[in-house]
């Protein structure tokens, strides 16, 4: 019995996958590679020349301008692909990130997010079990719900309203965690799962309605920062740098998960709106609107397990990691610089 508590070994590569004359020596897949943090991730992945990345987007959140330093580089293949749609290529390594992130987008068209969690996850662990390729889930701490123990560690099943607005996107990523665990259990697939705590830095979409997007994208605009009421609901902010190095770890380590990831660094949004007028606009104002349902009241992450188990922790302060967003922010907003 291995330590994953499974007695199946890991299917085989395809042949198809020697087929190549030249051969990297990893041919890795990111599904959404196109959004936020997929395409931090490419970045890192393809800084390695035995890397070869393909990724595969819809575009509905992500746009081929976070990827155009590599359209064209012989170890980079982009591919417009819906991933709850059967999907036929030949690699070692899967990041399958592929949902919408933000609140208002997963909303958009909840039965979408849906069959993107369930139907692309399952589609990927086909594919993972075909070619016999490692798999790595982009889960979410949304997975606990609105959390009745605080921090959360992932022993903690979670507080999830299985009917409401939020569950297409957090009850889809449980049912996506299921199959991930039934997939290495019933098939011997190698899975990774990482459960996210909200994380922040350049190219997040501009008026994408996550809080740290629409608060720096305020405060330079000088319009109001809207903090939604009650305003002491908190949050942990881990800046992308650090989370696609957690990913990276998680993905080449020996350890299935689910492990969180984030930063332990926990604000109330009260807070972050301060700090974000303090550091990028002291004139702004702050107004209080009103909530969405089902938002949870707090949230920040036990990461013991990622310390033990994955030698990592994140370095980036969020004091830190706000001017290095601004400075994104601004050029996209075509704002010059403070300095
Ligand atoms: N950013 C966070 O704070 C956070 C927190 C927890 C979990 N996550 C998870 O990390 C992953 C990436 O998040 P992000 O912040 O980069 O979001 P994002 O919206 O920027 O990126 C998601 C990408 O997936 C693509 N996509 C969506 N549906 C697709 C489909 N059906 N087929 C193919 N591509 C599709 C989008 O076009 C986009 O490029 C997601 O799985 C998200 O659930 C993110
Ligand atoms: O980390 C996670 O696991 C999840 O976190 C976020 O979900 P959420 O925490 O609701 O993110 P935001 O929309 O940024 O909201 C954070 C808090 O800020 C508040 N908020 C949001 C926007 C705003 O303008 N003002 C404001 O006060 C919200 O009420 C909420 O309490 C992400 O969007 C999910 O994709 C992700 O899976």
């Amino acid at each position: 019995m291995s330590a994953n508590g499974t007695d199946k070994k890991p299917p085989s590569p395809s042949p198809l996958r020697f087929s190549k004359f030249f051969q990297s020596n990893m041919r890795i897949l990111v599904t959404g590679g196109a959004g936020f943090i997929g395409s931090h991730l490419v970045d890192k992945l393809m800084e390695n020349e035995k890397n070869e990345v393909i990724v595969v987007d819809n575009y509905f959140t992500g746009t081929k301008d976070n990827l155009k330093k590599w359209i064209g580089h012989p170890r980079f293949e982009l591919i417009r692909h819906d991933v709850t749609e059967t999907l036929l290529v030949e690699v070692d390594r899967i990041y399958h990130l592929a949902c919408p992130a933000s609140p208002i987008f997963y909303k958009y068209n909840p039965v979408k997010t849906i069959k993107t969690n369930v139907i692309g996850t399952l589609n990927m662990l086909g594919l993972a079990k075909r070619v016999g390729a490692r798999i790595l889930l982009t889960s979410t701490s949304e997975v606990y719900g609105d959390p009745l123990e605080h921090p959360q560690n992932e022993s903690y099943w979670g507080n999830v309203n299985p009917i409401g607005v939020r569950s297409c996107y957090d009850e889809g990523k449980r049912v996506a965690e299921t199959l991930m665990f039934d997939y290495h259990r019933q098939h011997g697939i190698e899975i990774r799962i990482a459960r996210i705590f909200n994380t922040y830095g350049p190219r997040m979409n501009i008026d994408d309605g996550r809080v740290v997007s629409n608060f720096i994208a305020q405060a330079i605009r000088n319009e109001p920062l809207t903090v939604q009421l009650p305003g002491t609901q908190t949050r942990s902010f881990c800046y992308v740098s650090d989370m696609v190095d957690g990913l990276i770890r998680l993905m080449e380590g020996e350890n299935t998960g689910p492990i969180n990831i984030g930063n332990p660094g926990e604000f109330t949004m009260l807070e972050l709106a301060e700090a974000v007028k303090e550091l990028i606009n002291p004139e702004v104002k702050i107004s209080m609107v009103e909530n969405t349902p089902d938002d949870p009241r707090q949230r920040k992450p036990d990461i013991t397990k990622a310390k033990e188990l994955l030698g990592w922790e994140p370095k980036v302060k969020l004091r830190d990691g706000l001017p290095l967003m601004e400075e994104d922010f601004r050029q996209r907003l075509g704002s010059p610089s403070k300095n």
